[in-house]
């Protein structure tokens, strides 16, 4: 990938430009303007109607960041990306986890081998091991048919699987699928107090298979289980799932057992994998499948749609430009759907893990933003608790509404309400409500002049706050995938622009080689030399 620095490029600059020109601009000026902003501004494809019209943006802010896409390369980049070179360069890999969707009939090399009769290989694995386990022809070890699984892993191996099989709830058929992933161990006690270990199945999901929280877990989990059941029923309830077949191997786990994974799917991006066992075991494999399919069509319209109509760039583009011209922090990503309520848990580790970097491709400290702030939860909830900031607080928070035109259970009446709210959130804040019109609407309630002025200035709402409509024809495990794929191109486009590195995550490191270092210390009951407020912290701990 080549190596822009993009402040330096010629439609950086005129961005710059633009943006004092425009950066004040109303967006309700811009609809009163043209009627048609509203079609002007959008994508339809498949399922998928994409408003970006209620943006503080006008066709030159978008041909300007069209430009910038072009000038840092991005169609280039995008063929690194898919054609599995090794852009994810400080850990010398490629980025292939589009590989996990592609059809079978496709070429898909990694030093000079094709990898996709491997992927097929390891899908037939998932997909005989879930419809054993689900049909019960597949046995715990006193003959009894499985009712529990229990996913073991954290980051990429419990986030992706745990929002997917929230979800995707609607498709569940009878077993119960439970997440354990803190090191806390109130969190593995909790989680396994009530399983019959007869009747449970135990993934261990952990791409490394060094990760101090699924090891401690799967430790806690194999002696609680080994209290009633013999040794021999290790190799019926345990499974792993790694890239680092020894290491499991070396945990007691059979290798028949392994589902393997590779170095060339980032944590972050490896539900698609054998990560995403236990929503293949959740859902059955044909959901599961489902699922990768809606992801390979975003990923067919992200390669080979214009710029100007493609759904990931545009928003990665507004994103560049939130985030750099107008320095707004956080975005927020607000589902109308109870099911996706861990969406926005999923994205942070997948925008933020890939995008919060501050040095470039050359290794130099950029001086200007990357990744931004990810946040949010599902409407209408949402609305009661933290909207009142992004209405009438100082800061400015592009928002993505995720909405969906029918509900799973049709009812009717509630989903009506629900994307009323919907609507109707985008519609105030982009229309706002200015001095006027409270003004009016305290006067028709025949409130004394002296009140209305008191109050005014606390009722009205400036408005003009950005948001993207992404409407859904239906959560369906297809439109999942579709949905899922977006935001992992959106995070590809960013990082190409913001000429980072994002698929490495260095920044976790230093915590974690702390930690094992103190833990050292708690153990021996020995504080060694720290700052001042860590030594204090940690004889508070130990006294
Ligand atoms: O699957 P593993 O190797 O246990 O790693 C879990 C998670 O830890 C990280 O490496 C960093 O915290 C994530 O990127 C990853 O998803």
């Amino acid at each position: 990938m080549k190596n822009i620095n993009p402040t330096q490029t010629k439609s950086w600059k005129k961005l710059n430009d633009h943006f004092k020109e425009i950066g004040k601009l109303q967006m309700k000026d811009l609809f009163q303007k043209n009627e048609n902003r509203g079609a002007e501004f959008s994508i339809q494809w498949e399922d998928f109607y994409l408003d970006y019209s209620k943006n503080r943006i006008t066709g030159e802010t978008k041909d300007l960041l069209l430009d910038l896409a072009r000038e840092c390369k991005l169609d280039e980049a995008i063929s690194s990306y898919f054609g599995g070179d090794v852009i994810n360069q400080t850990e010398g890999r490629p980025v292939l986890h589009t590989a996990l969707r592609t059809k079978e009939d496709k070429n898909v090399t990694v030093e000079g081998e094709n990898v996709l009769p491997e992927v097929q290989e390891v899908k037939a694995k998932i997909k005989t091991f879930s419809n054993e386990v689900i049909d019960g022809s597949r046995k715990g070890y006193t003959g009894k048919k499985f009712t529990d699984v229990v996913n073991i892993g954290i980051g990429g191996s419990d986030l992706g699987p745990v929002m997917v099989t929230e979800s995707l709830q609607f498709y569940q058929n009878h077993l119960k699928v439970h997440y354990v992933s803190n090191v806390d161990g109130d969190h593995v006690h909790q989680a396994i107090q009530d399983l019959n270990p007869e009747t449970t199945l135990f993934v261990i999901v952990s791409k490394s298979f060094t990760t101090q929280e699924t090891l401690s877990n799967s430790i806690t989990i194999r002696s609680w289980f080994l209290k009633t059941a013999p040794e021999e029923a290790v190799s019926k309830h345990f499974v792993a799932v790694s890239s680092n077949v020894e290491k499991v191997e070396e945990f007691g786990i059979a290798s028949e057992n392994i589902f393997p994974m590779w170095d060339w799917v980032g944590g972050r991006f490896s539900l698609w994998s054998a990560v995403g066992l236990s929503i293949s075991l959740s859902v059955g494999y044909s959901n599961f499948e489902a699922m990768l399919q809606g992801a390979e069509k975003m990923d067919t319209h992200f390669r080979k749609t214009d710029f100007s109509e493609n759904i990931p760039v545009q928003l990665a583009l507004i994103s560049i430009w939130y985030n750099n011209f107008f320095k707004a922090e956080s975005e927020a990503v607000i589902p109308y759907s109870q099911y996706l309520h861990r969406l926005p848990a999923y994205l942070q580790q997948a925008i933020m893990e890939s995008n919060g970097k501050s040095v470039d491709r050359n290794g130099d400290k950029v001086d200007y933003q990357t990744g931004t702030i990810i946040w949010g939860e599902p409407g209408t909830n949402s609305q009661h608790a933290f909207f009142q900031l992004i209405h009438q607080g100082t800061k400015l928070i592009p928002a993505d509404f995720i909405g969906f035109k029918h509900s799973l259970f049709q009812d009717k009446d509630h989903h009506d309400k629900l994307m009323a709210n919907y609507f109707a959130q985008t519609e105030a804040l982009l229309q706002g409500k200015s001095e006027e019109e409270v003004r009016s609407e305290l006067e028709g309630k025949s409130m004394h002049a002296e009140d209305v002025k008191t109050l005014l200035p606390f009722k009205v709402f400036e408005g003009n706050k950005p948001t993207n409509s992404i409407l859904i024809e239906k959560l369906t495990p297809e439109s999942l995938g579709k949905l899922v794929a977006m935001y992992e191109h959106k995070i590809f486009v960013q990082g190409v622009i913001w000429n980072i590195f994002s698929y490495d995550q260095w920044g976790v490191e230093l915590g974690k080689q702390l930690a094992s270092k103190i833990l050292a210390e708690i153990e021996n009951n020995s504080v060694e030399n720290h700052d001042s407020s860590t030594k204090n912290l940690l004889k508070f701990f130990l006294k």
